[in-house]
């Protein structure tokens, strides 16, 4: 497979933080990257240098094997978490605009239906709900037709719903073969969406892979959930997690776990089961619990 972006030892120091201390990755035609991390890890810092929004301090950035250049802006897309829209545009207004500033661009009734904008393109882009709102950012992002685009944290501040109707937006994005570099706090939506997770922490990436063979390199074993209450004031032959009103129980033998549970004579009732998630990795790696 062809890389489109390659990154190699980037590095962005403030005068009183590292905070992007030597990262290195590539990125793979059609494919979605995913940057994760706790706060302050480096991901926006990292993500704004690969738009050229950013001078690295040192480092190297390649696009199809070339350094950056003016055809570069031509051919990314770029989604901000805050952007700068002029006030009284509408929807309609605001994509003409961007799309005046790139000399290839894709239809706008093709962008409309892509980001589902039809009953919203004549509203000032300031009446738009968040939903709506991330969806016309995205239309924004999708103007030049770009065969990469820059996600930061598309999704956050947006209900389940509204959420789960993006990742269908990012879905068919990639289905145009178009490459995905996103960051998010949501873990959930790094497993559902993309190929290849990197995960960021102090300016370093500490951990990169696809999210199932992350999982399969740093966990064997099962969580075995059940109330505080339950467990109180027995003897189990288990070692137990007490996390608030819960308890839990890593076990790489769910069937004999169980077993024990049930002879010391507990109620599974409320029992709960699941396999490891890049959450517990997350936790695992970093030591911090995700902001949602
Ligand atoms: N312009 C700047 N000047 C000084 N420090 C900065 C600047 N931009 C970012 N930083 C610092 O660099 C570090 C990394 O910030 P960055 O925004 O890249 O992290 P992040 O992983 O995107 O965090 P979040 O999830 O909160 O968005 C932080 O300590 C931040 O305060």
């Amino acid at each position: 497979m062809a890389s489109v972006l390659a990154v190699r030892e980037l590095r962005k120091f403030y005068p009183k933080v590292k905070a992007v201390n030597g990262v290195s990755f590539e990125v793979e035609e059609g494919q979605c990257l995913g940057l994760l991390g706790p706060n302050g890890a480096g991901k926006s810092t990292t993500i704004e240098m690969l738009e050229g929004l950013v001078k690295p301090t040192s480092g190297e950035i390649l696009y199809r094997g070339k350094t950056l250049d003016a055809n570069y802006r031509e051919r990314v897309g770029m989604q901000f978490q805050h952007t700068a829209l002029q006030d009284f545009l509408t929807v309609r207004e605001n994509l003409n605009f961007f799309r005046s500033l790139y000399q290839r661009t894709m239809p706008l009734d093709q962008l409309i239906e892509a980001c589902h904008l039809e009953d919203y393109l004549d509203r000032d882009h300031r009446k738009l709900s968040g939903g709506q709102r991330q969806r016309m950012l995205l239309a924004i992002a999708l103007v030049n037709d770009p065969d990469l685009v820059f996600l930061d944290e598309p999704t956050t501040g947006l209900d389940p719903q509204a959420r789960r109707n993006f990742w269908e937006l990012v879905r068919s994005v990639k289905a145009r073969g178009t490459t995905v570099v996103l960051t998010t706090h949501y873990m959930e939506e790094a497993y559902l969406l993309c190929d290849d997770i990197a995960i960021m922490d102090h300016g370093r990436v500490i951990a990169r892979g696809s999210p199932q063979n992350l999982l399969a390199e740093h966990f064997n074993d099962s969580v075995l959930e059940l109330p505080a209450a339950e467990v109180a004031g027995r003897e189990i032959d288990l070692p137990l997690v007490h996390k608030e009103d819960r308890v839990e129980i890593l076990s790489a033998d769910v069937n004999a776990a169980v077993r024990k549970l049930l002879d010391a004579g507990l109620s599974l009732a409320q029992l709960k089961i699941r396999p490891r998630t890049l959450e517990d990795l997350f936790i695992q790696l970093t030591g911090k619990e995700l902001r949602s």
